[in-house]
């Protein structure tokens, strides 16, 4: 079994990056090795003459590595579903490419944690689906999902999405969780947590701020008071490094 895990969503733009990042962070500030990879990002920007994922590139940062290619092996430019932009950019999103990648990560680190693109059922590259990738790299998983109405619904139904498959869903995080939280955001976290068949491991809140490295560095601050971090940590595979 390796030690790492993958992070889906129940939709884009649920907080999968900012949750990884604050992940890899409190890894990094307790001493431990860890590595990031974000395999298939749609969306980047162009700087430099270069194609840039914004989301390896927070993910490098708040693990303390570089963002080399392995961490981010295919960057496409337009912002739509990877095996859409991938077609329209004439690229082949190989599967053998991203797994021999992420095992020399695996390798070069003592835990990974590699991020999803949207959620589960994302198409990446011909038929081949997030979920494939997951089958391949043979990964647990861990899903992030929003704190508002609807989300009971995503959530459940990525667990149960991903248990058909096969996957084990290692738990649930609700990210962006408000300070003010109204009737549905109330019951939302007991019911994913009784109704998803994997534990809720983590409620992240929203933290007031533009700077995505000031949001991070605020969660993994918040995660580090937290008694539950420990069991988040234990149930995704930290524990014994
Ligand atoms: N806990 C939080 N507090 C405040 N803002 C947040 C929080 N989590 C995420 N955000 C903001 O929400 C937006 C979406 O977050 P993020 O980019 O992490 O989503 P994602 O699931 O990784 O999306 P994608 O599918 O594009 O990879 C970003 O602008 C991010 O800064
Ligand atoms: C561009 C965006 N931020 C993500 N990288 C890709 C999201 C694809 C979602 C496809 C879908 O579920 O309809
Ligand atoms: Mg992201």
């Amino acid at each position: 079994m390796s030690n790492a895990i993958f992070i889906t969503g129940t939709d884009t733009g649920v907080g999968k990056t900012i949750a990884t990042a604050a992940l890899a962070r409190l890894l990094r500030k307790q001493g431990i090795n860890v590595g990031v990879m974000k395999p298939v990002t749609s969306g980047c920007v162009e700087r430099d003459d270069s194609v840039v994922s914004e989301d390896a590139e927070l993910l490098a940062w708040a693990a303390g590595v570089p963002l080399d290619e392995e961490c981010a092996p295919y960057c496409l430019r337009t912002p739509i579903a990877p095996a859409v932009a991938a077609s329209r950019e004439n690229v082949r999103i190989d599967f053998s490419r991203i797994r021999d990648a992420f095992e020399s990560l695996v390798n070069r680190h003592d835990f990974v944690l590699v991020e999803g693109a949207g959620g589960l059922m994302v198409p990446l590259s011909g038929g081949l689906m997030v979920a494939d990738l997951v089958l391949a790299l043979k990964l647990p998983l861990l899903v992030v999902a929003r704190p508002d109405l609807g989300t009971i619904n995503h959530t459940v139904l990525t667990c149960f999405a991903a248990k058909q498959l096969g996957i084990e869903v290692r738990g649930t995080i609700i990210n962006s969780y408000p300070d003010k939280p109204d009737t549905a955001e109330e019951y939302a976290p007991h019911l994913i947590d009784s109704l998803s068949g994997a534990p809720l491991l983590g409620v992240f809140p929203k933290v007031e701020a533009a700077d995505q490295r000031i949001i991070v560095e605020t969660l993994t601050n918040h995660l580090s008071g937290q008694g539950t971090t420990k069991i988040l940590l234990r149930e995704i595979g930290i524990e014994n490094i």
